[in-house]
């Protein structure tokens, strides 16, 4: 009889095209055998009964700020990696700032590949970036395996990871075309958003709804219109970040039509929050894009709905409590949403429950798009050969999100307080249960 290390039985096993009740049998970190239909054979080390629940493949979350090295008390890998488990995240992209030094070369990469050798729980995959400074170094990144480059169109926020200027965003972008690669762009318009603050500023405008008005749709809508350009003049592949809106996204439609070789992500907190939440949590709720008005939220829900988005990612980019903390003035205070544990909660809650989206274009969404967008072999699905990341979810349980529920480094997001249906029972990262009912069970990491 064969023996493996894990077999999980009778689940309700997810994927992108269907659900179908089953066993899996994991061995060396890979899904050794899926059974459908009849028992599985075999003997395992260790044995879950599945009944009842629905395995996912893990959430490949492309978009975290884990801020390591060099700014850890904001988010670590440690901490971060560890809500990312808590939350059914078995991968992750991490972006090339805000750690100091920013992933814009190989030693500035390889000092993060270190850390995440060390202190993640979950699979660490990076993003260098593109600043004008750096253009010689993305051969060599792109060599050394990031996932693709990031730009920030308009200021970042972090002094040593400047924002793109259209010049290197066209020298860029033909070098990343040359290396067979992707840049992922952060698109807001500096000149639309820098304008309207400062004269929101210099009257005095500076609630949460003036801050909203200073970074409108047309600004994100100007940049995305850019940078299709700059894809048609380049044969660059493009991937739009954080789309707050459907009419940014109608623009990228309009693109894919015509051929241009683009895709779109949006955030669970573009699709579960409001300016009303900016007006009554204040700095947790602030990021950029900002949040937008009720009626774009359920337009951007009928986006997701009519596979318009490509992927869903959390942006997760902490900060202290002291910099999130905004009494009066809403253009000061970090801009950033503390919430990757969050996201299936959310696709979950809002998504499945609310507005009848299915199951399995959540797994698209989360999973299968990113690993075959990004390239990721052998992951994003559950099938033979795979690598056994998945996420063990009880939909019929709610809870309300609490601070202490929280893994990361500071104990705050603007989730907490929301009541969630579906929680994620056990997360497994190549083979190994790294989370179960509410605990971290991954072998101690160095320092951890
Ligand atoms: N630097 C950084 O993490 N910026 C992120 N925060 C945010 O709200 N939008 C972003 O792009
Ligand atoms: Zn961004
Ligand atoms: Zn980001």
């Amino acid at each position: 009889m064969t023996t493996y290390d894990l077999i999980i039985k009778n689940g309700n096993i997810v994927t992108a095209e269907s659900i179908v009740q089953g066993d899996i049998a994991i061995q060396n970190g890979k899904i050794q055998k899926v059974s459908i239909g009849q028992p599985l054979e075999g003997s395992a080390g260790r044995e879950i009964n599945a009944e009842g629940l629905h395995i996912l493949p893990g959430l490949i979350d492309t978009h975290v700020h884990f801020n390591e090295p060099g700014r850890t008390e904001w988010e670590g890998l440690e901490t971060g990696s560890r809500g990312l488990a808590a939350g059914g995240v078995t991968t992750f992209f991490d972006m090339p700032l805000n750690s100091t030094p920013p992933t814009i070369n190989k030693a500035n990469l390889d000092l993060k590949k270190a850390c995440a050798d060390e202190k993640s729980i979950v699979n660490p995959r990076f993003w260098g970036g593109l600043v004008p400074e750096n253009i010689n170094d993305l051969k060599e990144l792109h060599e050394n395996g990031v996932i693709g480059f990031k730009a920030f169109m308009s200021p970042s926020g972090i002094a040593d990871f400047n924002h793109v200027d259209d010049e290197t965003i066209f020298k860029g972008m033909k070098e990343i075309a040359t290396l067979g690669s992707l840049l992922a762009v952060h698109a807001e318009s500096t000149v639309i958003c820098d304008q309207l603050a400062a004269e929101k500023q210099a009257q005095g405008k500076t609630t949460a709804r003036d801050f909203v008005e200073s970074r409108p749709i047309i600004s994100e809508i100007e940049a995305v219109r850019r940078i299709i350009s700059y894809a048609e003049a380049t044969g660059c592949k493009v991937h739009v970040v954080h789309a707050s809106s459907r009419k940014v996204v109608e623009v990228i439609q309009a693109a894919k039509d015509r051929g241009v070789d683009i895709t779109v992500e949006t955030c669970p907190h573009y699709l579960a929050l409001t300016v009303k939440d900016l007006e009554e949590k204040g700095g947790l709720a602030k990021c950029c894009p900002p949040l937008r008005d009720e009626d774009e939220v359920e337009d951007l829900w009928v986006a997701v709905a009519n596979g318009e988005i490509n992927v869903i990612a959390s942006d997760h980019s902490p900060a202290p409590a002291s910099m999130k903390t905004i009494t009066d003035n809403y253009f000061e205070g970090w801009g950033g949403i503390s919430g990757a544990q969050s996201t299936l909660n959310i696709l979950l809650t809002e998504g499945y429950f609310k507005r009848n989206l299915p199951l399995e274009k959540i797994v698209a969404l989360t999973a299968t798009n990113p690993a075959k967008l990004f390239g990721l072999e052998n992951k994003g699905t559950i099938a033979e050969g795979y690598d056994a990341d998945l996420a063990i979810v009880n939909l019929e349980e709610s809870f309300e999100l609490k601070n202490e529920d929280l893994f990361y480094r500071h104990q705050h997001s603007p989730y907490v307080g929301m009541t969630f249906k579906g929680k994620v029972q056990s997360t497994i990262v190549n083979g190994e249960v790294v989370f179960e009912n509410g605990e971290i069970t991954a072998k101690q990491k160095a320092n951890a």
